[in-house]
Order: structure tokens, then C-alpha cells, then sequence
């Protein structure tokens, strides 16, 4: 765990970039530091690894004060990783890769065959450990940022826009990286970026800073875009905060309604039957869905046709439930030609469909739960809060 104490920092012109920060960032969990230029993110990070020195208050590391810990020693329990990547121009990807290792002893093979690994681990094949690295992409110098950071296994992990110099899909799939690294490693992550929509997606809590160096809020993503607590975070959250947040709620306890779901084999008889507007068919053994019928058209068949015989509209996409979020499931009943979102199982078979009126319903009971949530927390983020929701 890090903990900020009352931390001030002043630079010798005068500057305030912290004011008096208080902060817990809780082990394993990540913290992104977020807010406009100049407003002390990255001045906070670099104090956690004594780049910077605070000018009041303590930084504590797992309990121990880090002004008693010599600065070396302290750096090589830290992996840090920058916006530039800070890669040695003139030294392989693996001799990048291993120069912490070697540093703290380990052989130069031993350390070189750790860098495969750890290319492997941040998704890059293996066969790039020979290339200097203005042979690699920027997506790719980045990861191997992020390899050398992980190299000495630090518990702690400080990343200062670590993504920002890629294009959006590079950063994306980096975030993505970034993430299921976590589930496996558990790090102590402080990661600064002025995205917003990247802390909301990385975080299990978002430090939200207003200008000179004070924190506005602190909360789980969810909570943040649920309840800002002023004008200011609102503003910065931005707009369509609403149908953001439905990222974080699960869909497993939504209602699913079974009336329309028929399978291809079912007469045109039995299913004028069932007295609904638009009928989803599915496939005969596997379940799965081939598309939404408009009841309408069973006037003109015969009574012993089946619904196989129909070409079904499409049904846009499903959603897996239990396991995308409720916004997946929203958007699903969008792009539905009944406005009725298809909820499958892991195998893609068909479970039964959501209306507008139930997605409704469950996005109400979410806004109730977070807003109990938010006002049980007076906005004070938990660790036990933080992190693990369904897919967005
Ligand atoms: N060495 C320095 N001397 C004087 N002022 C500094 C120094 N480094 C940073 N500052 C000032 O401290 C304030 C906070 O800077 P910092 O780099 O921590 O902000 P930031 O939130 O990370 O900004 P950005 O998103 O633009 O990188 C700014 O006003 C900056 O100009």
C-alpha cells in the first residue's frame, strides 16, 4: 500500500503543483491520478519513487517511510514506465528488457531468457527480442516499456501516460494489455493520464485532481460517473456519464422474458399463438438465435409452414448474460429490429430476451443501489469496492 500524508510540494519558484494530499493506494488494486495539464499528476508519482521530493508531509510504502529508504534500492521495488518509453536506443529489446535483472545479479542468460518471457507476457512475440527499438512501432516500444518495467518484479508499478503517444486502437488494445496483465500480477499501480475515459477504463479508482494539486474526487470508476460531487467533476466526467456507467452493471440479475422465443421447427399455427408482436427463432438442436420474425407476416403462410421457412430479420447482436453489462445489453435492444435485447449463454444459446420496459427497470435499481452505495461511502472510495465488474 501507498499512502500520502498531508503532501505538499512546492517547487523553489513558488509553485504549488500539491496541496496537502491525502491518499491510499491500496495493494494490488490500480489508481489512475487524472485532471487537466499542470494540475500535480505527475508530480505525485514521481514523489513515490523520490524523482521528486515532497516539500511537506510523507509518502509511506507499505507502512515504512520512504525518505528512510535509500533512493536506489527503493527504484529497483518500483517499476516505472513513461510516455517516451525511455528505451536505450542502442541496446537490443531483451538487453532492455534484462537491465534490471542484470543489474541486481542475475546472469546475462537467465536474465535474457526472463525478457522472452516477459515479451510473451505484454504480447509481443518473442522473435523481436534481437530488434533495436526504433525497429518496433510505437504500440510496441510501449509494451516493451512496460516489459522492462515488470522485469525486477516490482510490486509497485507507476506509469506516467504510458499510452498516450499511440493511436486509439494501439491504445486500446494496449489498456486491454494492460488489464488482464493485472488480473494475473495484482501490482500496486499509479497510473497518470488526462483521460478520462482511460481512467474510467483501467481503474479500480480514479483520483479526479482540479487544478494545483488538490484531489476533487476519489472513487470507484462507476461511482464517478454515477454521483460526481460537484459541477467540476461533472463537467470533467463529461457527457453521457448515464449510459457510460451501465458498463459496470452486470446483467446477470436481469429478468429475461421466454414468450417469444421459438424454435425454427414451430408451425406457423402454433405460433400465431403466441401472442407477440415479433418472434425470435432459433435453431433447431443448438438454440441459437437466427433472427427476430414480425408476427404480421404469419398471416400470409399456411398453417403447416414452419418458422425455419421465414428469412428472419437480423438481430443486431446479443449480449452474454451474467457477463457483459447492462450498457452491452442496452445497446443490444437498440440495434434490435423488436427492441428486444437477446440474451445468450457462453455456448450462444439463446436464454430469452429483454424488453426496453426490463432494461428500464434495471437500470432504475442500479441508479438506486449506487446512489445507497455512494451516500454509505459519503464519496470515499474502498479497496473492497474497487474493480471486477462485467465486461462493457
Ligand atoms: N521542476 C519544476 N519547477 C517548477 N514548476 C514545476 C516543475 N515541474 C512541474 N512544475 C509545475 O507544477 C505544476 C504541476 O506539474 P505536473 O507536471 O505535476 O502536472 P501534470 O498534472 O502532470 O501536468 P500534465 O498533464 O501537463 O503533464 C505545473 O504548474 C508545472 O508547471
Amino acid at each position: 500500500m501507498i499512502t500520502f500524508e498531508s503532501v505538499t510540494k512546492r517547487y523553489p519558484d513558488g509553485t504549488v503543483a500539491v496541496d496537502d494530499l491525502d491518499l491510499e493506494v491500496p495493494a494490488g488494486k490500480t489508481v489512475v491520478l487524472v485532471g487537466p495539464s499542470g494540475c500535480g499528476k505527475t508530480t505525485s508519482l514521481r514523489m513515490i519513487n523520490r524523482l521528486v521530493e515532497p516539500s511537506s508531509g510523507r509518502i509511506l510504502l507499505d507502512g515504512t517511510d520512504i525518505r528512510d529508504r535509500n533512493p536506489a534500492q527503493l527504484r529497483r521495488g518500483i517499476g516505472y514506465v513513461i510516455q517516451q518509453t525511455g528505451l536505450f536506443p542502442h541496446r537490443t529489446v531483451e538487453d532492455n528488457i534484462a537491465t534490471v535483472p542484470v543489474l541486481t545479479g542475475l546472469s546475462r542468460k537467465k536474465a535474457r531468457d526472463r525478457a522472452r518471457e516477459l515479451l510473451t507476457l505484454v504480447g509481443l512475440d518473442a522473435t523481436l527480442a534481437k530488434r533495436y527499438p526504433h525497429q518496433l512501432s510505437g504500440g510496441q516500444q510501449q509494451r516493451v516499456g512496460v516489459a522492462r518495467a515488470l522485469a525486477a518484479d516490482p510490486p509497485v508499478l507507476l506509469m506516467d501516460e504510458p499510452f498516450s503517444a499511440v493511436d486509439p486502437v494501439v491504445r486500446a488494445s494496449l489498456q486491454d494489455q494492460l488489464l488482464s496483465l493485472q488480473a494475473e500480477l495484482r501490482k500496486t499501480i499509479v497510473l497518470v493520464t488526462h483521460d478520462i475515459e482511460e481512467a474510467i477504463k483501467v481503474g479500480d479508482l480514479v483520483a479526479l485532481f482540479r487544478p494545483h494539486g488538490k484531489i476533487a474526487q476519489l472513487a470507484p470508476p462507476d461511482e464517478l460517473l454515477a454521483s460526481p460531487v460537484d459541477d467540476y467533476v461533472a463537467g470533467f466526467v463529461g457527457f453521457d456519464r448515464g449510459i457510460r456507467r451501465l458498463s459496470f452493471v452486470s446483467t446477470a440479475d436481469l429478468p429475461l422474458g421466454t414468450g417469444p422465443v421459438l424454435a425454427a421447427d414451430t408451425t406457423v399455427v402454433k405460433a400465431r399463438t403466441a401472442g407477440e408482436p415479433w418472434l425470435l427463432v432459433t435453431e433447431d438442436g443448438t438454440g441459437r438465435p437466427l433472427g427476430w420474425v414480425d408476427t404480421a407476416r404469419l398471416a400470409a403462410l399456411p398453417d403447416g409452414g414452419t418458422l425455419g421457412s421465414l428469412a428472419p430479420d437480423g438481430i443486431g447482436h446479443s449480449f452474454t448474460a451474467g457477463t457483459d453489462s447492462l450498457r452491452a445489453a442496452l445497446d443490444a435492444a437498440v440495434l434490435s429490429p423488436a427492441g428486444q435485447a437477446v440474451a445468450v449463454d457462453g455456448d450462444g444459446r439463446v436464454l430469452g430476451v429483454a424488453s426496453f420496459d426490463q432494461l428500464r427497470a434495471a437500470i432504475h435499481a442500479a441508479s438506486r443501489a449506487s446512489e445507497g452505495r455512494a451516500s454509505a461511502g459519503a464519496g470515499q472510495a474502498s479497496a473492497g469496492d474497487a474493480g471486477g465488474g462485467p465486461r462493457p
